[in-house]
């Protein structure tokens, strides 16, 4: 049986064919702000992403993933907390079953309904598969999803997900900007920690945008639609994909901003 987020495959089970999950950088974790430190070294984040990168959109079936040609420079990251460049390979989602909880990061123990993650990787390594175990071979941008007006960016998205309902489903996605799913305001907490989905490598620095996006309850409602299972399978709702926060361990949380 392969993980997943159910009780006999779940967060708490994986340490047993994954045994990092138990190591001293694993994510997520709880961000408490009042404990983070201000670091004036930190730069803004710069952030720049070519839509026409944009190939496709799947389930995976642990989230729905959007997917980027990452044979160049175009869509990257630089400076933040890293030093170099870093590669956008791909974006995803975590949620919850209801709109209580989804969020990976939690920010002094409040739970969103969910997060987005912006997968980019170190160009110091040959490739996505190379860097993805190294310890500062990714960078992951978080950006927390609370409950407001409809988010007619996030609407691109949703309206493809009938056509990926099932696990192993995916689709041509063109010409999509994923900084329109960047909030107004860049500030962010950075620490370092790890994926937080088997195979849990602590190769990532983690970059969580203080300020949310907003997407409407009708809106979340439709990532519930998703299905964990494959076609033909029994139907399994795609819900409460997320890793609950995992221990500090001595590690410092720094803030971009007072
Ligand atoms: N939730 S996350 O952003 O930490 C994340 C990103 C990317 C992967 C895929 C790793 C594949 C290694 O071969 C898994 C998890
Ligand atoms: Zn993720």
């Amino acid at each position: 049986m392969s993980w997943g987020y159910k009780a006999n495959n779940g967060p708490q089970k994986w340490v047993e064919n994954f045994p990092i999950a138990d190591g001293v950088r694993q994510s997520p974790i709880d961000i408490v702000p009042g404990q983070a430190s201000y670091d004036a070294g930190l730069k803004p984040l710069n952030l720049k992403y070519d839509p026409s990168t944009c190939l496709d959109i799947l389930n995976n079936g642990h989230s729905v993933q959007v997917t980027f040609a990452d044979d160049t420079d175009s869509s990257r990251l630089t400076d933040g907390p890293i030093s170099g460049l870093y590669r956008l390979k791909q974006f995803h989602f975590h949620w919850g079953a209801s709109d209580d909880k989804g969020s990976e990061h939690t920010v002094a123990g409040t739970k969103y309904p969910a997060e987005l993650h912006l997968v980019h990787w170190n160009t110091k390594y040959a490739s996505f598969s190379e860097a993805a175990s190294k310890p500062d071979g990714l960078a992951v941008v978080g950006v927390f999803l609370k409950i407001g007006g409809e988010n007619p960016n996030l609407q691109k998205l949703l309206k493809a997900f009938d056509t990926i309902k099932s696990k192993g489903k995916q689709t041509s996605f063109a010409n999509f900007d994923p900084s329109t799913l960047l909030p107004g305001c860049l500030d962010y907490w950075t620490y370092d920690g790890s994926l937080t989905t088997p195979p849990l490598y602590e190769s990532v620095t983690w970059i969580v945008c203080k300020e949310p996006i907003t997407a409407s309850s009708a809106q979340m409602a439709k990532f519930r639609t998703l299905l964990f299972s494959a076609d033909g399978a029994a139907p399994d709702c795609m819900v409460n994909n997320y890793r609950p926060p995992q221990p500090l361990k001595g590690r410092t949380v720094r803030a971009s901003f007072k």
